[in-house]
Protein backbone atom coordinates (compact mmCIF):
# COMPACT_ATOMS: atom_id res chain seq x y z
CA UNK A 1 0.00 0.00 0.00
CA UNK A 2 1.10 3.50 -0.84
CA UNK A 3 2.45 6.04 1.99
CA UNK A 4 2.42 8.54 0.31
CA UNK A 5 -0.08 9.38 -2.62
CA UNK A 6 0.29 11.86 -5.30
CA UNK A 7 -2.64 12.40 -7.76
CA UNK A 8 -3.30 14.82 -10.44
CA UNK A 9 -0.68 17.48 -9.04
CA UNK A 10 -0.42 21.03 -11.50
CA UNK A 11 1.60 24.22 -10.80
CA UNK A 12 1.96 27.01 -13.13
CA UNK A 13 3.94 30.28 -12.13
CA UNK A 14 2.23 32.97 -14.05
CA UNK A 15 1.43 31.71 -17.74
CA UNK A 16 4.19 28.97 -17.19
CA UNK A 17 3.56 25.32 -16.90
CA UNK A 18 6.04 23.59 -14.40
CA UNK A 19 4.12 20.68 -13.42
CA UNK A 20 1.47 18.82 -14.80
CA UNK A 21 -0.40 15.52 -14.57
CA UNK A 22 1.99 14.38 -11.93
CA UNK A 23 0.75 11.20 -10.24
CA UNK A 24 3.13 9.06 -8.13
CA UNK A 25 3.35 6.55 -5.14
CA UNK A 26 5.47 5.98 -2.56
CA UNK A 27 5.37 3.06 -0.20
CA UNK A 28 6.86 3.17 3.75
CA UNK A 29 10.19 3.09 4.11
CA UNK A 30 11.15 3.65 0.15
CA UNK A 31 13.92 5.86 -1.43
CA UNK A 32 12.52 7.55 -4.59
CA UNK A 33 14.10 10.09 -6.62
CA UNK A 34 13.58 12.65 -9.10
CA UNK A 35 15.69 12.36 -11.37
CA UNK A 36 15.73 15.31 -14.40
CA UNK A 37 17.43 17.84 -16.58
CA UNK A 38 17.53 21.55 -15.15
CA UNK A 39 14.10 23.57 -15.45
CA UNK A 40 12.23 20.10 -15.42
CA UNK A 41 10.15 20.67 -12.45
CA UNK A 42 11.51 18.86 -9.68
CA UNK A 43 12.56 21.34 -6.85
CA UNK A 44 9.16 22.60 -7.48
CA UNK A 45 7.28 19.41 -6.46
CA UNK A 46 9.66 18.96 -3.58
CA UNK A 47 8.86 22.20 -1.74
CA UNK A 48 5.45 21.78 -2.78
CA UNK A 49 5.01 18.53 -1.29
CA UNK A 50 7.39 20.13 2.21
CA UNK A 51 4.34 22.74 1.89
CA UNK A 52 6.39 25.64 0.99
CA UNK A 53 4.90 26.20 -2.29
CA UNK A 54 0.70 25.98 -2.97
CA UNK A 55 -0.51 24.00 -6.26
CA UNK A 56 -2.83 24.81 -8.51
CA UNK A 57 -4.77 21.46 -8.54
CA UNK A 58 -3.86 17.96 -7.62
CA UNK A 59 -4.61 15.68 -3.90
CA UNK A 60 -1.41 15.09 -1.66
CA UNK A 61 -2.28 11.99 0.76
CA UNK A 62 0.34 10.86 3.32
CA UNK A 63 0.03 7.83 5.42
CA UNK A 64 -4.39 8.20 4.12
CA UNK A 65 -4.68 11.79 5.13
CA UNK A 66 -4.84 14.71 2.65
CA UNK A 67 -2.12 16.92 3.42
CA UNK A 68 -3.00 19.59 1.13
CA UNK A 69 -4.51 21.81 3.76
CA UNK A 70 -1.55 21.87 5.93
CA UNK A 71 1.12 24.60 6.17
CA UNK A 72 4.67 23.46 6.06
CA UNK A 73 5.22 22.72 9.76
CA UNK A 74 2.17 20.49 10.45
CA UNK A 75 2.93 17.89 7.36
CA UNK A 76 5.76 15.85 9.09
CA UNK A 77 8.46 16.54 6.35
CA UNK A 78 11.95 16.97 7.26
CA UNK A 79 13.81 19.11 4.36
CA UNK A 80 17.80 19.38 3.37
CA UNK A 81 18.21 21.96 1.27
CA UNK A 82 21.42 22.11 -1.74
CA UNK A 83 23.36 25.14 0.65
CA UNK A 84 22.67 23.57 4.26
CA UNK A 85 20.85 26.59 4.79
CA UNK A 86 22.10 26.13 8.50
CA UNK A 87 21.50 29.06 11.34
CA UNK A 88 25.06 30.51 11.30
CA UNK A 89 24.42 32.56 14.89
CA UNK A 90 24.06 28.99 16.21
CA UNK A 91 26.07 26.67 17.19
CA UNK A 92 25.57 22.43 15.77
CA UNK A 93 23.63 21.45 18.98
CA UNK A 94 21.02 24.57 18.47
CA UNK A 95 20.46 24.45 14.69
CA UNK A 96 19.53 20.50 15.55
CA UNK A 97 17.26 21.30 18.36
CA UNK A 98 15.74 24.04 16.53
CA UNK A 99 12.65 21.58 15.08
CA UNK A 100 11.82 19.91 18.05
CA UNK A 101 11.92 23.77 19.83
CA UNK A 102 9.53 25.76 17.46
CA UNK A 103 7.40 22.00 18.74
CA UNK A 104 7.37 23.15 22.60
CA UNK A 105 9.19 19.63 22.97
CA UNK A 106 10.98 19.48 26.58
CA UNK A 107 14.48 19.89 27.07
CA UNK A 108 15.34 16.37 28.41
CA UNK A 109 13.56 14.91 25.06
CA UNK A 110 15.45 17.87 23.03
CA UNK A 111 18.96 17.16 24.91
CA UNK A 112 18.30 13.17 24.24
CA UNK A 113 16.92 13.17 20.83
CA UNK A 114 19.76 16.09 19.69
CA UNK A 115 22.39 13.75 21.26
CA UNK A 116 21.03 10.69 19.62
CA UNK A 117 20.95 12.02 15.90
CA UNK A 118 24.51 13.40 16.44
CA UNK A 119 25.71 10.35 17.42
CA UNK A 120 23.94 8.96 14.29
CA UNK A 121 25.31 10.97 11.45
CA UNK A 122 28.67 10.96 13.57
CA UNK A 123 28.97 14.64 14.83
CA UNK A 124 28.71 13.97 19.17
CA UNK A 125 31.70 15.56 19.44
CA UNK A 126 30.80 18.64 17.30
CA UNK A 127 27.84 19.52 19.04
CA UNK A 128 28.82 23.13 20.92
CA UNK A 129 31.33 23.95 17.89
CA UNK A 130 29.94 26.61 15.53
CA UNK A 131 28.59 25.83 11.79
CA UNK A 132 30.67 28.07 10.26
CA UNK A 133 34.08 25.90 11.85
CA UNK A 134 32.72 22.77 9.80
CA UNK A 135 33.87 21.51 6.37
CA UNK A 136 30.80 21.24 3.94
CA UNK A 137 30.03 17.78 4.23
CA UNK A 138 30.03 18.02 8.26
CA UNK A 139 27.30 20.96 8.03
CA UNK A 140 25.30 19.21 5.16
CA UNK A 141 25.10 15.99 7.91
CA UNK A 142 24.28 19.10 10.45
CA UNK A 143 21.30 19.70 8.30
CA UNK A 144 20.43 16.05 7.59
CA UNK A 145 20.59 16.16 11.56
CA UNK A 146 18.08 18.70 11.83
CA UNK A 147 15.67 17.03 9.43
CA UNK A 148 15.63 14.23 11.38
CA UNK A 149 15.35 15.23 15.05
CA UNK A 150 11.86 15.71 14.73
CA UNK A 151 11.68 12.31 13.51
CA UNK A 152 9.38 13.12 10.07
CA UNK A 153 7.47 10.71 8.20
CA UNK A 154 9.09 12.35 5.12
CA UNK A 155 12.65 12.87 4.07
CA UNK A 156 12.53 15.29 1.12
CA UNK A 157 16.37 16.14 -0.05
CA UNK A 158 16.92 18.67 -2.25
CA UNK A 159 20.40 18.44 -4.19
CA UNK A 160 21.75 17.68 -0.95
CA UNK A 161 25.38 16.57 -2.64
CA UNK A 162 25.71 19.19 -5.21
CA UNK A 163 27.60 22.51 -3.37
CA UNK A 164 30.30 19.05 -2.15
CA UNK A 165 33.58 18.31 -4.11
CA UNK A 166 33.27 15.13 -5.80
CA UNK A 167 35.44 13.08 -3.24
CA UNK A 168 33.48 14.36 -0.16
CA UNK A 169 30.12 13.91 -2.35
CA UNK A 170 30.76 9.78 -2.99
CA UNK A 171 31.25 9.63 0.93
CA UNK A 172 28.30 11.67 1.67
CA UNK A 173 26.09 9.48 -0.84
CA UNK A 174 27.21 6.44 1.51
CA UNK A 175 26.27 8.23 4.03
CA UNK A 176 22.87 9.31 3.29
CA UNK A 177 21.62 5.71 2.01
CA UNK A 178 23.01 4.38 5.26
CA UNK A 179 21.30 6.64 7.40
CA UNK A 180 18.30 6.18 5.55
CA UNK A 181 18.27 1.95 5.65
CA UNK A 182 19.43 2.47 9.49
CA UNK A 183 16.61 4.59 10.12
CA UNK A 184 14.04 3.24 7.51
CA UNK A 185 12.52 6.42 6.39
CA UNK A 186 10.75 7.15 3.29
CA UNK A 187 13.13 9.52 1.13
CA UNK A 188 12.24 11.36 -1.80
CA UNK A 189 15.63 12.46 -3.32
CA UNK A 190 15.88 15.83 -6.03
CA UNK A 191 18.96 15.14 -8.29
CA UNK A 192 20.27 15.63 -12.00
CA UNK A 193 23.16 13.46 -11.42
CA UNK A 194 22.03 10.14 -12.94
CA UNK A 195 24.76 8.29 -11.23
CA UNK A 196 23.64 9.37 -7.82
CA UNK A 197 19.54 8.30 -9.21
CA UNK A 198 20.85 5.04 -10.10
CA UNK A 199 23.43 3.83 -6.90
CA UNK A 200 21.21 5.51 -4.39
CA UNK A 201 17.24 4.31 -4.79
CA UNK A 202 15.15 1.95 -5.06
CA UNK A 203 13.25 3.88 -7.27
CA UNK A 204 13.69 6.34 -9.95
CA UNK A 205 10.82 9.02 -11.14
CA UNK A 206 11.99 10.49 -14.60
CA UNK A 207 10.78 13.87 -14.78
CA UNK A 208 10.94 15.71 -18.26
CA UNK A 209 9.20 19.72 -18.99
CA UNK A 210 6.92 19.11 -15.85
CA UNK A 211 6.19 15.74 -15.91
CA UNK A 212 7.38 12.37 -14.96
CA UNK A 213 7.73 10.24 -18.22
CA UNK A 214 8.64 7.00 -15.91
CA UNK A 215 9.25 5.28 -12.71
CA UNK A 216 10.73 2.37 -11.86
CA UNK A 217 13.68 0.67 -10.57
CA UNK A 218 17.20 1.66 -11.64
CA UNK A 219 17.29 -1.96 -13.77
CA UNK A 220 13.89 -1.39 -15.10
CA UNK A 221 14.79 2.22 -16.47
CA UNK A 222 18.10 0.89 -17.82
CA UNK A 223 16.76 -2.19 -19.29
CA UNK A 224 13.48 -1.07 -20.27
CA UNK A 225 13.44 2.49 -21.21
CA UNK A 226 9.78 3.56 -22.33
CA UNK A 227 10.84 6.14 -24.41
CA UNK A 228 14.09 7.72 -26.32
CA UNK A 229 14.52 10.55 -23.14
CA UNK A 230 14.73 8.06 -20.78
CA UNK A 231 17.46 5.79 -22.81
CA UNK A 232 19.08 8.37 -23.22
CA UNK A 233 19.11 10.05 -19.68
CA UNK A 234 19.67 7.05 -17.73
CA UNK A 235 23.34 5.64 -18.58
CA UNK A 236 24.69 5.38 -22.14
CA UNK A 237 23.55 4.17 -25.37
CA UNK A 238 23.25 4.30 -29.13
CA UNK A 239 20.36 5.49 -30.17
CA UNK A 240 19.23 5.18 -33.48
CA UNK A 241 16.80 5.65 -35.49
CA UNK A 242 15.24 2.70 -36.58
CA UNK A 243 16.09 3.04 -40.35
CA UNK A 244 19.72 2.61 -39.85
CA UNK A 245 18.63 -1.01 -39.51
CA UNK A 246 17.84 -0.73 -42.62
CA UNK A 247 21.09 -0.57 -43.73
CA UNK A 248 22.91 -2.53 -41.05
CA UNK A 249 20.74 -5.33 -41.64
CA UNK A 250 22.52 -6.35 -44.87
CA UNK A 251 24.93 -8.43 -42.88
CA UNK A 252 22.95 -9.42 -39.85
CA UNK A 253 19.27 -10.70 -39.26
CA UNK A 254 18.13 -7.85 -36.69
CA UNK A 255 14.31 -7.84 -36.22
CA UNK A 256 13.77 -4.88 -38.07
CA UNK A 257 10.11 -6.64 -39.19
CA UNK A 258 9.66 -6.04 -35.37
CA UNK A 259 10.46 -2.87 -35.66
CA UNK A 260 8.04 -1.98 -38.61
CA UNK A 261 5.29 -3.90 -36.78
CA UNK A 262 5.08 -1.49 -33.78
CA UNK A 263 6.23 1.66 -36.17
CA UNK A 264 8.56 2.42 -33.73
CA UNK A 265 11.07 5.20 -34.45
CA UNK A 266 14.13 4.69 -32.87
CA UNK A 267 16.09 1.74 -31.63
CA UNK A 268 18.15 1.55 -27.93
CA UNK A 269 21.27 -0.33 -28.06
CA UNK A 270 23.65 -0.35 -24.72
CA UNK A 271 27.27 -0.28 -25.96
CA UNK A 272 28.32 -3.09 -23.48
CA UNK A 273 25.99 -5.48 -25.64
CA UNK A 274 27.96 -4.87 -29.04
CA UNK A 275 30.77 -7.18 -28.90
CA UNK A 276 33.78 -6.85 -31.11
CA UNK A 277 36.13 -9.40 -32.78
CA UNK A 278 39.40 -9.13 -34.70
CA UNK A 279 38.01 -11.04 -37.88
CA UNK A 280 34.96 -10.38 -39.67
CA UNK A 281 33.04 -13.43 -39.84
CA UNK A 282 30.07 -14.34 -41.66
CA UNK A 283 27.29 -12.33 -39.69
CA UNK A 284 29.29 -9.60 -38.56
CA UNK A 285 28.85 -6.24 -39.50
CA UNK A 286 33.05 -4.99 -40.87
CA UNK A 287 33.76 -1.79 -38.80
CA UNK A 288 36.69 0.58 -38.63
CA UNK A 289 37.84 1.67 -34.75
CA UNK A 290 37.63 5.16 -35.05
CA UNK A 291 38.30 6.54 -31.25
CA UNK A 292 39.20 4.72 -28.10
CA UNK A 293 38.60 6.15 -24.82
CA UNK A 294 40.19 4.41 -21.35
CA UNK A 295 37.30 4.78 -18.34
CA UNK A 296 38.84 3.00 -15.65
CA UNK A 297 38.10 -0.18 -15.80
CA UNK A 298 35.92 0.13 -19.30
CA UNK A 299 37.35 1.06 -22.64
CA UNK A 300 34.83 2.84 -25.05
CA UNK A 301 35.02 2.36 -28.84
CA UNK A 302 33.85 4.65 -31.40
CA UNK A 303 33.37 2.22 -34.06
CA UNK A 304 31.85 3.19 -37.50
CA UNK A 305 29.67 0.89 -39.44
CA UNK A 306 29.22 2.97 -43.14
CA UNK A 307 27.43 6.07 -41.88
CA UNK A 308 26.80 5.20 -38.61
CA UNK A 309 28.99 5.26 -35.70
CA UNK A 310 28.61 3.02 -32.27
CA UNK A 311 29.71 3.20 -28.92
CA UNK A 312 31.04 -0.23 -28.60
CA UNK A 313 32.07 -0.75 -24.18
CA UNK A 314 34.59 -3.79 -23.31
CA UNK A 315 36.01 -4.82 -20.30
CA UNK A 316 39.49 -3.15 -19.60
CA UNK A 317 41.93 -6.04 -18.53
CA UNK A 318 45.08 -4.86 -18.58
CA UNK A 319 46.32 -8.00 -18.57
CA UNK A 320 44.84 -9.24 -21.93
CA UNK A 321 45.81 -7.85 -25.05
CA UNK A 322 43.07 -8.60 -27.27
CA UNK A 323 42.89 -4.57 -27.50
CA UNK A 324 42.14 -2.77 -30.82
CA UNK A 325 43.71 0.39 -31.74
CA UNK A 326 41.95 3.29 -33.41
CA UNK A 327 42.33 2.45 -37.33
CA UNK A 328 41.54 -0.93 -36.75
CA UNK A 329 39.39 -3.13 -38.50
CA UNK A 330 36.83 -5.56 -36.78
CA UNK A 331 33.81 -7.78 -36.90
CA UNK A 332 30.78 -6.18 -34.94
CA UNK A 333 28.39 -8.44 -33.16
CA UNK A 334 24.80 -6.88 -32.38
CA UNK A 335 22.42 -9.12 -30.96
CA UNK A 336 19.15 -8.58 -31.39
CA UNK A 337 18.12 -9.21 -27.49
CA UNK A 338 20.54 -5.59 -27.60
CA UNK A 339 17.90 -3.91 -29.57
CA UNK A 340 15.09 -1.98 -27.67
CA UNK A 341 12.45 -0.38 -30.17
CA UNK A 342 11.14 3.41 -28.86
CA UNK A 343 8.10 5.03 -30.15
N1 LIG B 1 9.21 31.02 -8.06
C1 LIG B 1 9.16 30.84 -9.38
N2 LIG B 1 8.65 31.76 -10.22
C2 LIG B 1 8.58 31.56 -11.55
N3 LIG B 1 9.04 30.45 -12.17
C3 LIG B 1 9.57 29.49 -11.40
C4 LIG B 1 9.67 29.62 -9.96
N4 LIG B 1 10.25 28.49 -9.47
C5 LIG B 1 10.51 27.70 -10.52
N5 LIG B 1 10.11 28.28 -11.68
C6 LIG B 1 10.19 27.70 -13.02
O1 LIG B 1 9.57 26.43 -12.98
C7 LIG B 1 10.31 25.48 -13.74
C8 LIG B 1 10.76 24.33 -12.86
O2 LIG B 1 11.72 24.80 -11.92
P1 LIG B 1 12.41 23.86 -10.84
O3 LIG B 1 13.30 24.71 -10.00
O4 LIG B 1 11.37 23.07 -10.16
O5 LIG B 1 13.26 22.88 -11.77
P2 LIG B 1 14.38 21.82 -11.35
O6 LIG B 1 14.12 20.61 -12.14
O7 LIG B 1 14.42 21.69 -9.87
O8 LIG B 1 15.69 22.54 -11.86
P3 LIG B 1 17.20 22.56 -11.23
O9 LIG B 1 17.73 21.15 -11.35
O10 LIG B 1 17.92 23.53 -12.11
O11 LIG B 1 17.07 23.02 -9.81
C9 LIG B 1 11.48 26.25 -14.35
O12 LIG B 1 11.12 26.65 -15.64
C10 LIG B 1 11.63 27.43 -13.44
O13 LIG B 1 12.16 28.53 -14.14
Amino acid sequence: MSYLEINGLKKCFKDRIALQDIHLSIAQGEFLTLLGPSGCGKSTLLRILAGFLPCDSGIIRLAGQDIGPLPAHKRDMGFVFQSYALFPNMNVFDNVAFGLKMRRTDTQTIARRVTGILDTVGLADRARHRTQELSGGQQQRVALARALAPRPKILLLDEPLSALDAKIRLSMREFIKSIQRQLKITTIFVTHDQEEALTLSDRIAIMWDGRIIQTGTPDELYHHPNSPFVAQFVGTTNLLPVSCLNTLQGSVPLPVTQAVDQQVRSVSIRPELISLSASCQPGLLPGTIKAKALLGNVIRYTVQIEDTALLVDMLHNPLQTDHFAEGCQVGVDIPASACTFLK
